[in-house]
């Protein structure tokens, strides 16, 4: 039976920054059709690794492949199936919104009218007609994020790789954020999501793993994850639960 290839596979992936071992290395698989959610506590190496998942930052060592498309040997047909929604890049915020968005369709190489059409259709959805013809400088960081949102989505790619996609979203448009995604993993694209909160992991991933200094501490199914526990548990178990904090004496004394 021919085996059909992850949506996404990491293999042996590495990265150093002068003494600081980001990534070390790291093995994963992406199932098709997953909505899959990484883990991790700050400085994990989530971001870095997305960055080398998705052709943004070169890999000391490793491989990365889309859909069986190498990422770094073959970056034009990887990145076409990519949708990517990048943590803290800089965007062409001097850009009004539907310039930005029809400007990521037409890079892409996109017939103009489809752009045209698909632009309307998700600054709509996304609930950002109204700002459609103010600057990006000027929108708010979940106007923002919504925004880069339509820009990832425009081309109809097979793989999401969203960095942080709830964060500073408000609980409406978080919803709608959910509700897309869950079309375009119903359809059959594949959604990988980083995120700090673990509620939202449960509820929302089929998928997850959980990543600390830089390697899989564990990935599978979120139940297989979790286990008897919560995601929550399972994550401290791994990453190490804070100590009491002892510091910070003159914080707890009062002095009115
Ligand atoms: N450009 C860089 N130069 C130097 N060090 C870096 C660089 N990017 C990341 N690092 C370091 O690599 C490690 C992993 O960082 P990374 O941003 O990938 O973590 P993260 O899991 O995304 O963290 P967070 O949850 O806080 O966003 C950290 O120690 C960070 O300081």
């Amino acid at each position: 039976m021919p085996t059909v290839d992850p949506a996404l596979s990491l293999r042996g992936l590495t990265k150093r920054f002068g003494d600081t071992i980001a990534v070390d290395p790291l093995d994963l698989d992406v199932p098709r059709g997953s909505f899959y959610g990484l883990v991790g506590p700050n400085g994990a190496g989530k971001t870095t690794t997305l960055s080398m998942a998705t052709g943004l930052l070169r890999p000391d060592a490793g491989t990365a492949a889309v859909l069986g498309v190498d990422v770094w040997r073959d970056p034009v047909a990887a990145k076409a199936r990519i949708g990517l929604l990048p943590d803290g890049l800089r965007l062409f915020d001097r850009l009004t919104g539907e310039q930005l968005v029809t400007y990521a369709g037409l890079l892409r190489g996109m017939d103009r009218r489809l752009v045209a059409e698909r632009t309307a259709e998700l600054l709509a959805t996304l609930g950002l007609t109204d700002a459609r013809d103010k600057l990006v400088i000027d929108y708010s960081a979940g106007m923002t994020k919504k925004v880069t949102l339509a820009c990832a989505l425009i081309h109809g790619p097979r793989l999401l790789v969203l960095d942080e996609p709830f964060e500073a979203v408000d609980p409406v448009s978080a919803r709608t954020i959910r509700g897309i995604l869950h079309g375009f993993v119903e359809a059959g694209g594949t959604v990988v999501l980083s995120s700090h909160v673990m509620d939202l992991v449960e509820r929302i991933c089929t998928d997850v793993a959980i990543i600390a200094a830089g390697r899989v501490r564990a990935a599978g199914t979120v139940d297989e994850v979790r286990g008897a526990g919560s995601l929550e548990d399972r994550f401290l178990d791994l990453v190490g639960a804070p100590a009491d904090v002892e510091g910070l004496a003159w914080l707890r004394t009062s002095s009115d």
